[in-house]
């Protein structure tokens, strides 16, 4: 950011003879940013003349349904324009629902690949014996079951890019064949020899921390350097300050336009305090999935209640500070036990213990065993 400030010892001279001189000042910042950025800058009246505030431009690049403006944020989406036009893989990390699909689609979106497929391969949902077939694809008749040819993801993604979504769930096994790939960059669909080339862009993305990984044995090393060339990592919602009343605003609008409703409401300031206070374990996806339950029940004008977890919006916002003594894992534990008490043990579906903490299932049973709750239908009761 850069401030000019101009001073005169009265009103009359300054308006006559500075502004002059502000406005020559002005101009050649302007060609200055102009020349960097290819974008003008708002000039707009209502930007005091006397101390001006000249704003580079951070981005002139539109990302495709990224909602926000936070610093942690902008950081974040200024590494994704510097690497969205490399053909690099791209490694990104952040806690769940924290938009690590969304970034992905837009490093793809931004790059000379955008006109050609983009497609996600979830390594959680498979088990290790479908990867194989589920990556590379299979000849007729190859295993049992195999009854028609079937073309692979990297194959039909050629050209493209392949979006290898929680990677740190991949079965070690099928990280040796996901490795040879990135390797040699072709393979051969299971059943047939013909070596098949493609070429893809990958972007692989984690909640887990795959160092910490690495260490325990449980993701290859030799991986984990093919896919950290250029890693990203997303801020926590509870991090981006402003984004998350942002956000909500957002949500409630969306949904409201989904529903035909006419009138969007606002939220009261409790609401709005409550919004900002709270640590939202499951990000984004969270406050998505609760502003949805919010419109839905709101009928007036005003959202003066939310229904946050009982963990932490059924005390008091001064009882917070007793909570800084406990460690994230610690939080993270009873407020997982605690939705699951409220769900009756219930992890799928809608009203499910993985919707209200806004994460995909398989996420959320990878954190219990993580943490070492075990799967029972009375927790607490
Ligand atoms: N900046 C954003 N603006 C608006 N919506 C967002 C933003 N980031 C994420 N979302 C929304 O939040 C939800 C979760 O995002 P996404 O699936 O990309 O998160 P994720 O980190 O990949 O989650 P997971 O680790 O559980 O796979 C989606 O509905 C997505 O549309």
């Amino acid at each position: 950011m850069l401030q000019l400030w101009f001073f005169s010892k009265n009103q009359d001279s300054y308006d006559r003879s500075h502004e002059k001189l502000l406005c020559r000042s002005e101009k050649v910042i302007y060609r200055l940013f102009k020349q960097l950025s290819h974008k003008p800058l708002d000039r707009s009246p209502d930007v005091p003349r006397r101390a001006v505030t000249v704003q580079p431009p951070r981005s002139n690049i539109k990302f495709e349904g990224i909602v926000g403006h936070s610093t942690p944020l902008l950081e974040v989406l200024d590494q994704v324009k510097l690497v969205a036009t490399t053909n690099v893989t791209v490694l990104i990390l952040g806690e769940s629902g924290t938009g690590k699909e969304k970034i992905a689609y837009n490093v793809h979106l931004l790059s000379s690949r955008k006109s050609k497929p983009f497609i996600t391969i979830n390594c959680a949902a498979m088990p290790a014996d479908l990867i194989e077939s589920e990556l590379f694809g299979h000849e007729k008749g190859a295993f049992t079951g195999a009854n028609e040819r079937r073309i692979g993801k990297l194959e039909a993604a050629n050209g493209g890019t392949v979006f290898l979504d929680e990677i740190g769930e991949l079965p070690l096994e099928s990280q040796v064949k996901l490795l040879r790939f990135l390797q040699e960059k072709h393979f051969e669909r299971i059943g047939s020899s013909k070596t098949i080339n493609v070429d893809i862009r990958i972007i692989a993305a984690t909640n887990r921390n795959l160092e910490k990984e690495v260490g325990e044995g449980r993701f290859r090393l030799d991986l984990f350097y093919r896919l950290n060339v250029y890693p990203v990592t997303l801020p926590p919602l509870r991090e981006r300050g402003e984004d998350i009343l942002i956000l909500a605003k957002h949500f409630i609008e969306k949904t409201a336009t989904a529903l035909g409703r006419k009138i969007i409401p606002e939220f009261s300031a409790r609401v709005l305090r409550q919004l900002s206070e709270y640590q939202w374990p499951g990000n984004i996806r969270e406050l998505e999935h609760l502003m949805e339950r919010t419109l839905i029940k709101t009928q007036g004008q005003i959202i003066d209640s939310v229904e946050l977890p009982t963990a932490t919006s059924g005390k008091s916002f001064s009882s917070t500070e007793a909570d800084a003594s406990k460690t994230l894992q610690q939080v993270e534990t009873e407020h997982i036990l605690s939705v699951l008490k409220r769900c009756n043990g219930r992890v799928n579906g809608t009203g499910g213990a993985a919707e209200i903490l806004g994460m995909p299932p398989s996420t959320l049973n990878s954190k219990m065993k993580k943490l070492g709750i075990k799967r029972t239908s009375s927790y607490g009761n």
